[in-house]
């Protein structure tokens, strides 16, 4: 592929505490992700998934290892570094983390003022356009405590996307949604990410996600223990493929 990966992982090792509480959690992971790519990110819990996704996102220092995101090392990048990283990703994850005293569009609209280079008119245009991509053109002026679970999920895709970023980084979406919203808000995230032409890794138990997916990455105790692709084939990749999350969404119940 001559491409450039979004993503590039060679040797990475990751462990938490010191000394005798020194507890090693990723274990020699390697994986590429390339531009456009949608990628499920499953496994048990505490296989690795989110701290995993933590790294990629600049949230935490790489320890031992390369970590390529979007062009950048991040082993050894600096604080500054991190910063700018965090810039060109959209980051949604289970739990919302809106601000309850900004209303939607101010929400929304936040997750830009680090980018210098959008003029203030252009903000709010691609802010008031994104909030209607994702059917909430009727409540930018609502405040969170006024929203849905689904809809602030949707505050959140919209937050996550305005900036139009390379790469999305989700940590379980869909977990807090009832199955019609959890389908919408992925189905709003496949849109808008096929438009944009962004890549996206997505941690998941849920299988009904499934279907918006390239290829899945599957982790067990800090290792990729599978990567499958899928595509337009036939029942028993999809089977495989369900079996993978389930396994995940059981261990964890
Ligand atoms: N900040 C931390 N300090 C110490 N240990 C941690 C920390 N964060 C995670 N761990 C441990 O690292 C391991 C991997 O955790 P991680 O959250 O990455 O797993 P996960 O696959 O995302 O799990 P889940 O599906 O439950 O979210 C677990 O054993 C967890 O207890």
């Amino acid at each position: 592929m001559l491409q450039q990966p979004a993503i590039a992982i060679r040797h990475l090792n990751h462990a938490f505490g010191k000394g005798d509480l020194r507890k090693s959690v990723l274990h020699d992971v390697n994986l590429e992700i390339y531009p456009g790519e949608i990628v499920l990110l499953t496994g048990p819990s505490g296989s690795g998934k989110t701290t995993l996704l933590s790294l990629i996102g600049g949230l935490r220092s790489v320890q031992e290892g390369s970590l390529k995101v979007l062009g950048q090392e991040l082993l050894g990048a600096s604080k500054k570094q991190l910063v700018q990283i965090r810039t060109q990703i959209g980051f949604i994850f289970q739990e919302h983390h809106l601000l309850s005293c900004l209303s939607a569009e101010q929400n929304v609209r936040m997750s830009l003022r680090l980018h210098d280079d959008i003029s203030m008119e252009e903000r709010t245009e691609r802010t008031v356009s994104m909030l209607k991509a994702v059917g909430l053109g009727d409540r930018m002026d609502y405040y969170p405590n006024n929203l849905s679970g689904g809809q602030k999920q949707r505050v959140a895709i919209a937050r996550a996307l305005v900036s139009h970023p390379k790469l999305v980084l989700a940590d379980e979406p869909t977990a807090s949604l009832d199955s019609k919203s959890g389908r919408d808000v992925v189905e709003i995230i496949r849109r808008l990410a096929k438009e944009q032409g962004c890549t996206i890794l997505l941690v998941t138990h849920d299988n009904r996600i499934l279907d918006i997916a390239d290829r899945i990455v599957h982790m067990e105790d800090g290792r990729l223990a599978q990567d499958m692709a899928l595509g337009n084939e036939g029942e028993e990749i999809k089977f495989q493929a369900e079996t993978l999350i389930n396994s995940g969404r059981s261990v964890r119940a």
